[in-house]
């Protein structure tokens, strides 16, 4: 649905905010872009809907080239494309309906059909009961609702949000992702989202891309990244900490994903090799719709001892580094 072919843009000939970027989001997918500050996201999002143009490379939504676009041709492809901003960005003296109308206005929507497509946006998004408040007798979470009813009021098959949950406290993070999520299942909506929280992906995307300096270090669904051995955005989704010192042990983190997180592997270690175990540290969350996460063991023992639970462990389909030896 969006492919961001070998984009690279350049700032004041010297910042080099996307390098040689090539990311692939599929219809109906969330796809979160993940990164550091100063990382490139925004350039990326900016780009996708032509605010940006790249220097090199090409971007294309729904088969359209939209880093090709000029004048009127542009403004329509804009037009299947919302954006969702992190300060929601609403007028403040138009009420709740009357910010949709004028999203609508824009998109040349007739003034008879405005008010009741507006009301229709404003249920989409729970907030039917609050149409006639201004911004500033809204709540953050509210207000954000109603950004996210204007950005759908042209009926877009693409949503870009640029944080749109930064300024929220996480309860509220939780309701708006969870309509972001509905929203894309419901109306078969594609979405881009940054963020430099892994909590967002962990809740509401089914792949994700990291962003590092410009450039893309590792991405794909979610569930491929956790089964990646070494896979930085696994980690960072599941973090175990530091592993500690423990003299005579071995250290294994092991990666679940999908059916292996269900399956009793750890009582089977400890059964078939006869090997006392210790957990030291688990994380389990569904993540794109199945249960995934890491889990750390201490094995006693002889190095040999370690190396034969990491075999035994990998053949039950499990992902697993070896920490440390005794
Ligand atoms: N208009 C601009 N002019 C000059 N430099 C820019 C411009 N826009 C972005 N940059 C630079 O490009 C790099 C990437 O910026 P960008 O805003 O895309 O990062 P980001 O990952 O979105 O960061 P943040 O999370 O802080 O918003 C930064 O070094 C930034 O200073």
């Amino acid at each position: 649905m969006i492919t961001i072919d070998r984009v690279t843009r350049t700032f004041d000939g010297a910042v080099r905010a996307l390098d040689d970027v090539s990311i692939h989001v599929r219809r109906g997918e969330v796809f979160g872009v993940v990164g550091q500050s100063g990382a490139g996201k925004s350039t990326l999002l900016r780009t996708v809907n032509a605010l940006e143009r790249p220097d090199s490379g090409t971007v294309t939504v729904d088969g359209v080239e939209v880093t090709a676009l000029q004048g009127r041709r542009l403004l329509e492809a804009r037009h299947r494309i919302g954006m969702v901003f992190q300060h929601f960005n609403l007028v403040s003296n138009r009420t709740a309906v009357e910010n949709i109308e004028f999203a609508l206005e824009a998109v040349g929507r007739p003034r008879s059909a405005k008010r009741d497509e507006a009301l229709e946006m404003l249920d989409l998004v729970g907030l039917a009961h609050r149409a006639d408040a201004y911004p500033g007798e809204l709540s953050g979470g509210q207000r954000q609702r109603v950004g996210i009813a204007r950005a759908l009021a042209s009926k877009p098959d693409v949503l870009l949000s640029d944080e749109a949950t930064s300024a929220l406290d996480p309860d509220t993070t939780r309701q708006i992702l969870a309509l972001i999520r509905r929203l894309s299942r419901d109306l078969g909506l594609t979405v881009l989202l940054i963020t430099h929280e892994m909590d967002v992906v962990k809740q509401v995307c089914d792949s994700a891309a990291l962003l590092e300096q410009g450039r893309v270090v590792e991405q794909g669904p979610l569930l491929d990244l956790v089964r990646t051995k070494g896979s930085r955005l696994a980690h960072d989704l599941f973090p175990l900490g530091e592993a500690p010192e423990l003299p005579g042990y071995g250290v294994l983190d092991l990666t679940f994903a999908g059916g292996e997180a269900e399956r009793p592997t750890i009582a089977m270690l400890a059964r078939d090799l006869g090997i006392d175990v210790s957990i030291l540290g688990a994380t389990i969350e569904t993540i794109a719709g199945e249960q995934a996460g890491r889990t750390r063991l201490a094995i006693p023992g002889e190095p040999g001892v370690v190396e034969r639970a990491a075999r035994f462990l990998g053949e039950q389909g499990v992902g697993v580094e070896v920490v440390s030896r005794p």
